[in-house]
């Protein structure tokens, strides 16, 4: 966005600064170009004019609650706004509709208590400070006026406070439509009770937050005519699936196994478990512990929450067998066997381990060897056992472990909304999306392709809601109004989605063919979009490339797109597990009809992605 404003001799102006990102100061002389800039903190600074803003000196003190107030609408001048405001606590700010909140990383109970509930309960928006109450309660009345329904958005980058903002969302709309407690628990409670379960096994400590969910979720809260809460459904969506067996230091696996090894002793002895550090799937990273978390207490207030939700003592006890099953299967080593390119179980200890994953999987252990070690080849003369190299091997069985635990988290998401309970007949609900923001790492796989592409299309809903619908506004007013300027992202949502020739279409493409590898995928990419001008190819390298989206420039590495395309099974972990004894984990592995069993079929994650959240059971997003 940019301002035309004049700066001269003496205007008070902001200027980057690679400590502070902004700093402020005075022109003291102006050269062609360039001007020389006296800062606050007594440096002298020389800068381009186009890269130097008008600082507003009749800012109020303590900042603006809506920065549509503002006089200069510029970046430095948002950001001083928001610091201003974060230093009085004030930690929400509107721009017109949108609310903007900075973690205030400490409990802030005054904000969200009943008393604050009370006055923000039918207020108009805008009359009071700036909440995310006022948001839900801006929706709720809109849903009961205009008899539409709606969805509110919560997105930033990880850590930024989405789960815990989607959290007072759920408890103000709760608090306005809510029933009396009179007949058992309530569907807001129990929605608001799923999340310690969720938790669990979705969240785990990353670098930047000590509870990230590593998956999105959309909470959708039905309402019956009269504004009251009749039903609620969980979507969740990609499920970091690669955490289960790769972690990197300092960060952790999933909350569930660090709780489980900290169970009650019979649970440790039952499941032969034992500390965190003994289990290559927790081992690889040095971080065990969370500060101010007890695992041990965790664990049972899960079992807690669990029997709240519904989820059967039975239930129960084949959820953890089946997660410290998953810990036994990643601590079975593998070496080469006799035959070229076989491998067997390296030692005891890996004995020890397969026997131990297929007694509490109760499936045969010869059976989950030989599903680890072995493929089955079907020539048209005879079924032959083909061998897996050790390396191989740990591929396989790391695929085996990471599809057992996302059915295993599917199911659970399952289980709670059968627990809640869907109101089939409802007209209108309340969509709360609580969502991944744009990612750009050092190393961008799939994961984070699927998570910017997401972005780009609610950049998409936003530019088209917010910039453009507001626009139309003002001139179908005739208010005199400078045209903000964005910048229209369909060129990269065509080069992502488009039908065909785009690049999820090109990968599930590479995926049919069985030749494909990510280096012809990659040159493909190449090929098809060297002209195009967000497509770029890395000159140091010949299978990354570097999508040029709306948050910046992201640089992706090819190598396993094809196989995280491919939400694909392998047959033979498949066959052993649908027979399990254990009718929990035969039925997270249900028998799949013949056509989808081809091999050159496969069910592809990108082109999941293509369809709209807001889909099947909500049937007028706002
Ligand atoms: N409104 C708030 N009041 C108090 N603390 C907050 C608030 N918002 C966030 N926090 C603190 O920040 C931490 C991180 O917030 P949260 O887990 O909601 O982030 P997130 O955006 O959902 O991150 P991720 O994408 O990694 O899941 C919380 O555990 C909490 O300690």
């Amino acid at each position: 966005m940019s301002t035309a404003v004049n700066i001269i001799v003496g205007s008070h102006v902001w200027v980057e600064d690679t400590a502070q990102a902004w700093v402020d100061g005075q022109v003291t002389k102006i050269k062609g170009k360039e001007a020389e800039i006296q800062t606050a903190d007594g440096k002298t600074v020389v800068a381009n004019l186009s890269k130097i803003y008008p600082k507003d000196m009749e800012a109020p003190a303590g900042g603006v609650d809506d920065m549509t107030k503002l006089s200069y609408l510029h970046e430095p001048g948002v950001l001083q706004n928001l610091r201003t405001r974060y230093e009085l606590n004030e930690i929400y700010t509107y721009t017109g509709n949108i609310l903007i909140a900075i973690n205030p990383f400490q409990k802030l109970p005054h904000l969200y208590d009943t008393h604050m509930m009370q006055q923000y309960k039918g207020a108009p928006f805008g009359e009071l400070s700036p909440h995310v109450f006022a948001i839900a309660d801006t929706s709720y009345r809109a849903m009961i006026n205009e008899g539409k329904s709606n969805s509110i958005l919560v997105s930033g980058e990880s850590g930024a406070g989405k789960t815990e903002t989607t959290k007072m969302l759920m408890r103000f709309l709760a608090y306005l439509g809510g029933r009396k407690a009179t007949e058992g628990r309530t569907v807001e409670q129990q929605v608001l009770e799923s999340n310690p379960v969720l938790e669990a096994f979705g969240n785990a400590k990353t670098v930047r937050n000590n509870n990230s969910s590593r998956f999105g979720k959309f909470v959708e809260i039905q309402f019956d005519k009269h504004g009251r809460i009749s039903g609620a459904a969980i979507r969740t969506y990609l499920l970091e699936r690669s955490r289960v067996c790769q972690v990197n230091d300092p960060e952790r696996n999933y909350h569930c196994f660090y709780l489980l090894c900290a169970a009650p002793p019979e649970e440790i002895e039952k499941y032969k478990l034992g500390s965190p550090q003994s289990f290559h799937y927790l081992n690889q990273s040095k971080c065990f512990e969370l500060v101010g978390v007890n695992d041990g207490s965790e664990y049972l207030a899960t079992r807690r929450a669990m029997d709240i939700v519904g989820i059967s003592k039975k239930e129960q006890e084949a959820i953890f067998r089946v997660t410290a099953a998953i810990l036994h299967l990643g601590n079975i080593a593998f070496t080469k066997g006799k035959e070229v390119d076989s491998s067997v179980l390296k030692d005891d200890k890996a004995k020890f381990h397969l026997k131990m994953a297929a007694e509490l999987l109760m499936c045969d252990p010869v059976g989950l060897q030989d599903a680890l070690c072995k493929r089955v080849m079907i020539t048209p003369e005879e079924v032959i056992k083909r061998p897996l190299d050790p390396l191989s091997a740990s591929f396989s069985r790391d695929g085996l472990a990471k599809t057992i635990y996302c059915r295993l988290f599917d199911w659970l998401v399952n289980k709670i909304n059968v627990s809640i309970g869907q109101d089939a007949t409802s007209k209108c609900l309340i969509g709360v999306l609580d969502i991944y923001g744009f990612e750009s790492f050092k190393n961008n796989s799939f994961e984070q392709f699927c998570i910017n592409f997401t972005n780009e299309k609610l950049q998409q809903h936003f530019n088209q809601h917010v910039f453009k619908a507001e626009q139309e506004e003002y001139k179908k007013e005739a208010i005199n109004w400078s045209y903000i300027e964005f910048v229209d992202n369909q060129d990269v949502l065509d080069l992502l989605e488009k039908k065909p020739g785009g690049i999820i279409a090109l990968l599930d493409e590479a995926c049919m063919f069985p030749k494909s590898t990510h280096e012809t995928f990659s040159n493909k990419l190449y090929q098809t979009f060297k002209n195009h001008k967000r497509f770029i190819k890395p000159k140091l390298s010949r299978t990354d490339f570097t999508i040029a989206h709306y948050a910046g420039e992201v640089q992706y590495q090819s190598d396993q797109f094809l196989d995280k395309n491919k939400d694909y099974v392998v047959p033979e972990h498949q066959d052993l597990l649908s027979v399990s004894k254990c009718s929990f984990v035969a039925g997270l592995f249900p028998p799949v009809a013949e056509e989808s069993s081809k091999s050159s079929k496969f069910s592809s994650i990108g082109s999941r992605f293509k369809v709209p959240f807001i889909s099947n059971g909500c049937k007028n997003p706002g």
